[in-house]
């Protein structure tokens, strides 16, 4: 029997940087034949398009492959499963496969689907590489409020505790065999040290921990790291996702894993060109502030220019920069953000001249 082809999990919040390592590993991917599978929030395909927009010679649209917009965990058997088929009956299959997860999923359902029956003896999971987004995880993001946790377990003890992102946080890390803390760039030495120290704590013995900035990590760390993660699917559990509502028994088989996509949402923004660049993405992060968006990006045109604009924000940062030429002169932000987003007037801001 040939020997499995190893895929790895790219997997972290939203804006940590998963797309940025990506395009990082497959500009120095010494030769390695580099597949790759996204799964994206929201229904703008940023990720994929800035990664097909790179211009590096081993990623052509081909190499791409794109999941429907949702949650990689509810379409395991009606596209990552068919997706993952079609890349191995090619006629040079990758030597690797490289999985972009969505920000906000969970990673267990998705190294559980490896042990699919069409899948489990063709594909085996390399690793799980868990990227944190250090200075957002620095400036509390993540934490939940030990306070508000109390109250509420004092008020009702059948309530969830957990915050949604502090809980995603903990699955993210439960199932990492590999931790980068990235975006070191923005903190001081000692916070890195702090927080790897503590993010070595919190995950399974032996997990490594490794401090970089935008991403830069050679191939070698990454890729190779046989972990078989589909074959410890009980030790990177961070919770157990019950519920209390009887009614809700998993289903092991189509839904291995209860959590809420409705505490997360997203929608698109479009406008015409914008002119002030610099004003423009002042606005967008006022607008961030002002509504608690957790991450935005996508694609913008500006008044004379041919080529267009690539803004991304995580928090209250926002880059842009110029990627290629621009082939409408439409500008689309995916705004996304935890359940309850004043769509109307967050679009309202955006669109403001
Ligand atoms: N300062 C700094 N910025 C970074 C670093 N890594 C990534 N970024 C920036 O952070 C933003 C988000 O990076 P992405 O690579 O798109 O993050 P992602 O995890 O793929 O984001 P989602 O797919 O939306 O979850 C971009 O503007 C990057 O340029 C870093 O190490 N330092």
């Amino acid at each position: 029997m040939p020997a499995k082809i190893p895929a790895t999990i790219v997997t972290g919040f939203l804006g940590a940087g998963k797309t940025t390592l990506i395009r990082h590993l497959l500009q120095n991917a010494d030769g390695r034949r580099i597949a790759l599978i996204i799964n994206e929030f929201g229904d703008l395909g940023v990720d994929g398009d800035i990664l097909k927009g790179c211009g590096i010679e081993t990623c052509t649209d081909d190499d791409v492959m794109e999941l429907s917009n949702g949650c990689i965990c509810c379409t395991v058997a009606e596209d990552f499963v068919p997706t993952l088929e079609k890349l191995l009956a090619r006629d040079t299959p990758p030597d690797h496969i490289v999985i972009e997860t969505s920000g906000l999923a969970l990673p267990q359902p998705l190294v559980q689907a490896f042990n699919w029956p069409e899948i489990s003896t063709r594909v085996t999971v390399d690793g799980v590489v868990t990227l944190v987004d250090g200075k957002a995880v620095a400036e509390g993001r993540f934490a939940h409020d030990v306070a508000a946790v109390d109250a509420q377990r004092a008020a009702d003890d059948n309530l969830d505790h957990e915050t949604p992102l502090s809980e995603l946080f903990e699955d993210q890390i439960a199932c990492a065999d590999m931790i980068v803390v990235n975006k070191t760039d923005l903190l001081a030495p000692i916070e890195v040290q702090g927080l790897s120290d503590r993010l070595r704590h919190d995950a399974r013995p032996g997990v490594q921990v490794i401090a970089t900035s935008m991403g830069v990590l050679p191939a070698a760390v990454l890729l190779g790291q046989n972990a078989a993660a589909e074959t410890s699917l009980d030790a990177r559990e961070a919770h157990h996702h019950h519920h209390h509502d009887d009614e809700d028994h998993d289903h092991a088989d189509d839904h291995p894993h209860h959590h809420d996509h409705d505490d997360f949402e997203s929608f698109t923004v479009t406008r015409g060109e914008i002119s002030d660049p610099a004003d423009f993405s002042r606005k967008i992060a006022a607008t961030i502030e002002a509504h608690d968006i957790l991450r935005l990006k996508g694609f913008a045109t500006v008044t004379g220019k041919p080529m267009r604009l690539t803004i991304q924000a995580v928090g209250p940062r926002v880059d842009s920069y110029y990627d290629q030429r621009a082939s409408t002169r439409e500008t689309r932000l995916v705004v996304i953000g935890q359940a309850g987003l004043d769509r109307a007037a967050i679009t309202a801001a955006l669109q403001a001249a």
